[in-house]
């Protein structure tokens, strides 16, 4: 079965039709990466996943859950999905232990020991337990995005959702956040969905890649497949132009 489905899915953000009539199934374990040029829908459509975007009609099921019936409980689908966002979105005026137990506690109901024992793990995990005590200020990007990867663990989620994780980061510090990335794809047998321009995290890590351009799919098929060799001719503009320099 699958855990998340786009039935003739449309979402329009005024007259402009950001993604148009998507069909998509995404099975459990897999590690998908979603490309293409800026503007092509590939944030939206991840959006939409976990209700951040509404699409305007078609059918969008996740977890079994109606994602578009104003009767679905979304937060129940946001508890088994985590979501990465380019800009961390840490809460600057809590301490890195703070931001990765708050959710723990609040929402999974976990006691203060429980949420720090497995709050440790993930920092061990992501290299930052050292850095518990200190606050987002205080951290490089990549440091950030790394405690924002244990805050979402920490929730144990069914999947993991990731929005260009590393482009608002200095170079030297994307390498950290990719080989955690690898690490969870990996190890834990993660679903992940991650929109990116890390073109050889999509090659190396994913199984599938999915390219878009203009609100379509154009082509979606194994990783090593799709970059062997694109078939469709706006797909390989986009590679050998990434892959130009
Ligand atoms: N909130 C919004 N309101 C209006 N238009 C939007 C909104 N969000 C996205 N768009 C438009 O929808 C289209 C798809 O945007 P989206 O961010 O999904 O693309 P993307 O492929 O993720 O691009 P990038 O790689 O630059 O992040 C773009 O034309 C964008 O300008």
């Amino acid at each position: 079965m699958s855990i998340i489905e786009f039935k003739n899915v449309n979402k329009y953000y005024g007259k402009m039709h950001a993604l148009k009539n998507i069909n998509l199934t995404f099975e459990e374990g897999e590690v998908t990466t979603l490309i293409g040029p800026s503007g092509s829908g590939k944030s939206t459509l991840l959006r939409c996943i976990n209700g951040l975007e509404k699409i305007t009609d078609g059918h969008l099921h996740v977890f079994e859950r109606d994602i578009a019936d104003s009767n679905t409980d979304i937060r129940l689908v946001r508890q088994k999905i985590g979501m990465v966002f380019q800009h961390f979105e840490l809460y600057p005026h809590m301490t890195v232990i703070q931001n990765v137990t708050l959710a723990p506690m609040r929402v999974l109901g976990l006691s203060e020991k429980e949420a720090i024992e497995s709050a440790e793990r993930y920092l061990t995990r992501v290299n930052m337990w050292d850095k518990k005590d200190a606050y987002p200020d205080n951290l490089s990007g990549g440091q950030k995005q790394r405690v924002a990867i244990a805050r979402g663990l920490a929730m144990t989620p069914d999947a993991m959702l990731f929005d260009e994780p590393t482009s608002a980061l200095d170079p030297e510090t994307i390498v950290d956040v990719l080989d955690v990335m690898k690490d969870i794809a990996q190890k834990d047998g993660m679903t992940m969905i991650v929109v990116t321009h890390e073109m050889n995290f999509a090659r190396e890590v994913a199984n599938r890649t999915i390219f878009m351009k203009d609100g379509e799919i154009i082509e979606d098929r194994p990783s090593e497949e799709f970059f062997e060799n694109p078939k469709d001719e706006r797909a390989r503009n986009f590679i050998n132009q990434v892959f130009a320099y």
